[in-house]
């Protein structure tokens, strides 16, 4: 995707604490162990430059929040603001959202999983590079715990055609249930900076919340 220049960070800005790598993550991601309290836990995969992570965790102290993105130019950006709004609930991890739900993340622990405007991948044959496969979807139902949902919003009507198909196919999440478009009352007030450019732009967002079932 075209991208401008990202800001240059401060450099007296001590943004360690929010820039995780693979090697620093515990053998098992949960709240405690990234957090060290039991806050919900809420995972961004694809976080770009963190304008859902800055607004999210500063709007809901009282989760927690990973993003994940596999730029490291981006998931360092995204850190640093993070860290200059002195967040104490939500880091970045740069790298593979797949590989961390596969590896890291135990079996109905989130309380969220979010996918805004992932990469679309336009060419059939590119497909299956999309974040959101088979294989993904069933680790992000497993990772959710009952009662969590799963956020996606995109501005390519195939993708979200395809992917709401494939979830009725392959896990069993209530919905999708629609999430309505608010007004943006200032010039940030919108999901991601994906989200902005797209309504800037008038073009149309689909957006979907799935919610995983409780067991019977
Ligand atoms: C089109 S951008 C959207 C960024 C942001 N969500 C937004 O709406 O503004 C998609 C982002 O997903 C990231 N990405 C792609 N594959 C990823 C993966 N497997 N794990 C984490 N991030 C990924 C890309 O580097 C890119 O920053």
């Amino acid at each position: 995707m075209g991208r401008r220049a990202l800001k240059r960070i401060d450099k007296n800005l001590d943004y360690g604490w929010h820039l995780l790598e693979f090697e620093d993550l515990p053998e098992s991601c949960t709240s405690q162990t990234l957090f060290g309290d039991d806050a919900p836990l809420e995972f961004e995969i694809g976080s770009g430059k963190g304008l859902f992570m800055r607004t999210a965790s500063g709007a809901q102290p009282e989760h927690n929040f990973l993003g994940v993105e596999i730029s490291f130019s981006y998931a360092r950006h995204s850190a640093a603001r993070l860290a200059q709004a002195e967040r104490t609930n939500a880091r970045m991890l740069a790298g593979c959202g797949q590989r961390l739900l596969r590896e890291f993340v135990p079996t109905d622990s989130l309380e969220a999983v979010h996918v805004y405007f992932p990469d679309p991948w336009w060419k059939k044959r590119h497909h299956k590079r999309r974040v959101l496969n088979e294989a993904f979807l069933l680790q992000a139902h497993r990772t959710l715990r009952p009662g969590g949902k799963l956020h996606f919003w995109t501005d390519v009507q195939e993708y979200y055609t395809a992917t709401l198909e494939l979830i009725a196919a392959s896990v069993p999440l209530d919905g999708p249930h629609d999430v309505p478009a608010t007004p943006a009352t200032h010039e940030l007030d919108y999901r991601t900076h994906f989200e902005r450019r797209t309504r800037l732009a008038d073009q149309p967002v689909y957006r979907a919340e799935f919610i995983k079932l409780r067991a019977e």
